[in-house]
């Protein structure tokens, strides 16, 4: 059991932004949620983190109402890094990483080892032991991304959700980032523009297209030139990789105008 939707609907500013989506993550696996601009993939990020309420169907942790839980049972179970997640000044980042313990501590505080092992831990795996004491203002885009990927990991979640977490990063730091998350024991949810990364490192993707699910299941499976020509209007080849047995993508200019256009 897990953080699931069913035929979730958000209708945002008047507009159905998502529109019916089912989304049911098995346990553990690593679900990246793909379409172009305005699809509603951070929208359905939000109604998954419970920053926002669905208009129709529902959200649930466990088989229970994401709404019913209290703010603080929900920051247990669910850690979210979205596009935009920014910080103050002059803190380093261990105290960053360490606003991840926040949801831990009971009115007495709460336990002081396991917060420092878990934001040690969470330092580690991210590759930013070194940078610890250092401002985070004084980091590169790409650390500052690593540093709300640890946070998130100091959370202790059993759910992590990531809203385009390779933004600013470097291809070694993409890739070393998504490797990290896909060997993670959590039912991760990743936004991701770049298919050859979801390919790679998803165990399926769901494919959004005007707010709707349009396609979902293995990535061998979703993501073959028809189906990448209907939703991103572009020429797609796809090749297996001898290296990984996974799915690669190559694309052609020129624009090929979607079915319903057509
Ligand atoms: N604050 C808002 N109020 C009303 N509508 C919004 C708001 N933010 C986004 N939208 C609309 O919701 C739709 C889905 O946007 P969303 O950001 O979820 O898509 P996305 O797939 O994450 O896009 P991108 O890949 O560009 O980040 C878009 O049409 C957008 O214009």
């Amino acid at each position: 059991m897990t953080l699931r939707t069913r035929e979730v609907g958000w209708n945002r500013g008047g507009r159905l932004v998502v529109d019916g989506v089912t989304l049911e993550p098995r346990a553990g696996e690593t679900v990246g949620l793909l379409g172009p601009n305005g699809s509603g993939k951070s929208s359905l990020i939000k109604l998954l983190s419970g920053t926002a309420r669905p208009t129709s169907g529902a959200v649930t942790l466990d088989d229970a109402s994401l709404a019913a839980l209290s703010r603080k049972d929900a920051a247990r179970a669910i850690a979210t890094v979205t596009q935009h997640a920014d910080t103050v000044v002059d803190i380093t980042v261990r105290d960053i990483v360490a606003l991840g313990r926040i949801p831990h501590r009971g009115t007495f505080g709460g336990d002081r080892q396991a917060d420092t092992r878990a934001v040690s831990e969470a330092l580690a795996r991210t590759g930013l032991s070194d940078k610890a004491d250092e401002l985070w203002h004084r980091l590169s885009g790409g650390e500052r991304q690593r540093v709300h990927i640890a946070r998130a990991l100091a959370q202790e979640p059993r759910e992590l959700l990531l809203d385009e977490p390779t933004n600013h990063l470097d291809i070694r730091y993409q890739l070393e980032l998504l490797q990290l998350v896909a060997d993670l024991p959590l039912t991760t949810v990743v936004a991701l523009h770049d298919l050859n990364l979801a390919a790679m490192f998803c165990d399926s993707v769901l494919v959004l297209k005007e707010g709707r699910a349009v396609a979902g299941g293995a990535p061998a499976d979703v993501l073959t030139p028809e189906l990448i020509a209907e939703v991103y209007e572009v020429n797609a080849t796809v090749r297996t990789n001898p290296g990984t047995g996974r799915p690669e993508i190559g694309f052609t200019p020129g624009r090929v105008p979607s079915t319903a256009a057509r």
